[in-house]
């Protein structure tokens, strides 16, 4: 369980990016995380993790304080949360196979670490991993040479290498068309209903936050302003939607929804 308390982040501009947010989240929840551009999203995930660090509040996972945590012990809680990007943050010229390696860097020891040397039964794993979203067959291809659907379902199996409780994906489908969003996100909640991985993602497109939250908090200048749960999602209007997101906020073609029964079928191992 996630717990995050009174948190405030104030960069060293004065930019007062989130203020005094608090929120939980159980195991295998689905967080959807909704705002307008700079309402603070990015910043919200990357404390999660402490690639920022807030500058007041609390955040708890499993019990463990994260906000308190000395380097040590913070190599150990981001190894259990993975994290996805927009745009994906792989090593374009490092093979498919290497970049999936990498997300088990954080269990190496310190030497086999500093060599990138991992064992034979984490390259079947690696495989595996790739399985999982499809693209086994791509192991050997350099990053570069996949389409963005593909390279997104690599920042997921090496998300998956890390074995995580929880998943942080900032706008994962930002970067895609709405058909190759629904396959992503359609691993995604599968991954969080089969395996009970926490996902906390921001999404911008009111039907695939209704098609796949279980919950959702919206984000306006750094503060909570609203806060559903999947039946309040599902019977929110599209005028709901854009008084917390703005005249910006759109669905994806109505046609694509019904492809979603489609890709259900697909990512099924
Ligand atoms: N390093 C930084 N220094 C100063 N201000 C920053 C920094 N990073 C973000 N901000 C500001 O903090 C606020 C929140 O930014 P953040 O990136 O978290 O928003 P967001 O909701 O993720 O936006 P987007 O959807 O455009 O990514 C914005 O006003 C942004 O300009």
């Amino acid at each position: 369980m996630l717990e995050v308390k009174n948190l405030t982040k104030v960069y060293p501009d004065g930019t007062r990016a989130l203020n005094n947010v608090s929120f939980t989240v159980e195991d295998g929840e689905f967080l959807v995380i909704i705002g307008l551009s700079g309402s603070g999203k990015s910043t919200l995930l990357r404390c999660i993790n402490r690639l920022i660090d807030p500058t007041e509040g609390t955040i708890i996972l499993d019990g463990r304080d994260v906000t308190a945590a000395d380097s040590r012990e913070l190599r150990f809680i981001r190894r259990k949360i993975g994290m996805i990007f927009q745009h994906f943050n792989l090593v374009d010229r490092s093979s498919v196979l290497t970049n999936v390696l990498s997300g088990r860097l954080g269990y190496l020891n310190p030497w086999r670490s500093v060599l990138h040397k991992f064992p034979g039964s984490t390259r079947k794993e690696a495989i595996q991993a790739l399985r999982k979203v499809g693209i086994e067959d791509q192991a050997h291809k350099r990053a570069d040479e996949l389409s963005g659907g593909q390279r997104q379902r690599v920042g997921i199996a090496r998300a998956l290498m890390q074995d995580p409780g929880m998943i942080l994906a900032d706008e994962p489908v930002a970067s895609l068309d709405p058909v190759l969003a629904h396959t992503i996100l359609g691993y995604l909640e599968k991954l969080n209903r089969e395996s009970s991985i926490s996902v906390l993602c921001s999404l911008h497109y009111l039907d695939l936050v209704q098609r796949y939250a279980t919950k959702v908090i919206g984000l306006k200048d750094g503060e909570i302003v609203y806060r559903g749960t999947r039946d309040d999602i599902r019977s929110m209007t599209d005028q709901q939607f854009k008084e917390i997101y703005g005249e910006e906020a759109e669905r994806v073609s109505a046609g694509t929804l019904s492809h979603q029964d489609n890709i259900s079928g697909e990512v099924a191992p």
